[in-house]
């Protein structure tokens, strides 16, 4: 991929220009002025409609912005992406998870795509035979409960799909240790059978503390509740180290394999979707799969005016790098998608949470956008009163599906109704005038209507993203999480930065690391003053 500073391109001299006058844009008056602006800002593929209208950008500024993706060489960077390259240059591999969801080895990644087919077509049978009884526990029962054990890419993903797909679901119940706190293995073995729960041990790298810990800690407390001998049908392991999956004691036809080619947040289409695969089945995982698919087609072969995950993207940058808007708002409008912010934090910070470019320069302009959200209605009553009328310009993508999953629809169109009022309200605000009107009748004086409405004037103006889809399935998930994916892939390009690593991550593990071996021997003195207080205070406490 070529290396090219953003701010030197002509369309990024070109944009700052424009913002100049652009930032005066008022929506409510675009959309008076312009019958066609909805029409001529949406985006459609399939099930997903995507209205961009109420954003601060105009078709010109659109325009901008796709010359800015095009100075960039995002169509090669595309090529580079899907052909293979080695893209995660400072691990020197390919990022290849759209490898993991096709069918068509007629491609320059042929071999990759074998192998992802060759270990989904493993992980299926084992799927299939857990789900038709063939493979039982160790006492001839069926498996009811599985318990994923792994953390960030090898937790996050399978949880958030485990929330989201709660409607296709079979009897299998699914949990989650992550963190490495005792008391979160603690409360999960309280609530579980070991006789019947499979435990499948996610790590990439199957060197992660947490992981490691947590299996350890869960494997000795079955073998007492258990015996030792059933842990071999009772443990599965997915990872790309196959040795170190076989010298923690797992037998090695239950290794599922991995690959360096997958990114862990980028992973949940492999063999690490094993514990949702197991809940809603293989063909539904499949669905999940062919979704994304079909977003990977939209976006390699859409113009960039029409693509969606690459006008996503522009508008992030149109945002952060000339806004300098500090972050951006993820609301869907269904509780199934309650983990889907959290899930967007790992991929989109920890890849985009960079600040040296790729010739190793640090960058002079800013990167990787905050995300954060919650669903609506909820987060309605909680959050949206600093969006609505705090200081701060937050982007927002508003996230519904069209139909619901149960047939409730005083519910449903309460939800909807909320879902679009939202978008208008914060795009059209309150003007003084309004606010007057709303004390008519009040039985308040003037002077007391007068000291009210500042507080009640909204400024309205505020951008949001209306992404409506037809119905929430293995498909649309998976078509809307590589939405994602590819929106960050694109603002990658344009910020001229690796997307792949982490090397911030890394160091936060040797840190803890060197602190563990102090608090192993009660140390506190080879640290700042802070941290030698705070290690005696622990220790003092910790009785
Ligand atoms: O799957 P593992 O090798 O255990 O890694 C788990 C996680 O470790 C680190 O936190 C990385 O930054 C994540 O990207 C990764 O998902």
């Amino acid at each position: 991929m070529k290396n090219i500073n953003p701010t030197s391109t002509t369309a990024w001299q070109e944009l700052l220009d424009h913002y100049k006058t652009a930032k005066s844009l008022n929506l409510k008056e675009a959309f008076q002025n312009n019958k066609n602006r909805a029409e001529e800002l949406t985006l459609t593929d399939g099930d997903f409609h995507v209205d961009l209208s109420k954003n601060l950008i105009t078709k010109e500024t659109q325009g901008k912005l796709v010359d800015l993706a095009n100075e960039c060489r995002l169509s090669d960077a595309i090529d580079s992406y899907f052909g293979g390259e080695k893209i995660n240059a400072t691990e020197n591999r390919a990022v290849l998870h759209t490898a993991l969801r096709t069918n068509n080895t007629d491609s320059p990644v042929a071999g990759n795509i074998s192998a992802a087919i060759a270990s989904k077509e493993k992980m299926f049978a084992f799927v299939d035979a857990v789900n038709n009884g063939t493979i039982t526990a160790a006492n001839g029962q069926k498996f009811n409960t599985v318990v994923n054990i792994g953390i960030g890419g090898s937790d996050l993903g399978p949880v958030m799909i485990y929330e989201a797909m709660q409607a296709y679901k079979n009897d299998l119940t699914l949990h989650f240790v992550s963190n490495v706190e005792g008391d979160h293995v603690e409360e999960v073995l309280k609530k579980i059978n070991p006789e019947t729960t499979l435990f499948v041990i996610v790590s990439k790298s199957f060197g992660t503390q947490e992981t490691l810990t947590n299996s350890t800690t869960i494997r000795n407390w079955f073998k007492e509740k258990v015996n030792p001998e059933a842990v071999a049908q009772h443990f599965i392991a997915v990872s790309s180290n196959i040795q170190r999956a076989v010298d923690f004691g797992i037998q090695e036809e239950n290794i599922f394999p991995m690959f360096d080619w997958v990114g862990g947040r980028f992973s949940l289409w492999s063999t690490v979707g094993m514990s949702v695969a197991l809940s809603i089945g293989s063909k539904n995982f499949q669905g999940f799969l062919d979704g994304a698919q079909e977003m990977d087609t939209h976006f390699k072969n859409s113009s960039f005016d029409k693509n969606i995950p690459v006008q996503l993207a522009l508008l992030t940058i149109w945002y952060n790098n000339f806004y300098k808007a500090q972050s951006e708002a993820v609301i869907p409008y269904t509780q199934y998608l309650h983990r889907l912010p959290a899930y967007l934090q790992q991929a989109i910070m920890e890849s985009n949470g960079k600040s040296v470019d790729r010739n190793g320069d640090r960058v002079t302009y800013e990167t990787g956008n905050v995300v954060w959200g919650e669903p609506g209605t909820n987060s309605q009553h909680a959050f949206f009163q600093l969006i609505h009328q705090g200081t701060k310009l937050i982007p927002a993508q508003f996230i519904a599906f069209a139909k619901a999953k149960y047939n409730q629809p005083d519910h449903h169109n309460k939800l909807m109704a909320n879902f679009f009022a939202q978008t208008e309200a914060l795009m059209n605000g309150k003007t003084k005038e309004e606010a007057l009107k709303d004390h008519k009748d009040s039985g308040k004086t003037v002077s007391e209507i007068e000291h009210l409405v500042p507080f009640q004037v909204f400024e309205g103006n505020k951008p949001t993203t209306t992404i409506l889809i037809d119905e929430l399935t293995p498909q649309s998930l998976g078509k809307l999480v590589a939405m994602y994916e590819h929106k960050i892939f694109t603002e990658g390009v344009i910020w001229n930065i690796y997307s792949y690593d982490q090397w911030g991550v890394q160091l936060g593990k040797v840190l803890a690391d060197a602190i563990l071996t102090d608090i192993e021997s009660s140390k506190s003195d080879g640290h700042d003053s802070s941290t030698n207080a705070l290690l005696k205070r622990f220790y003092s406490r910790n009785k």
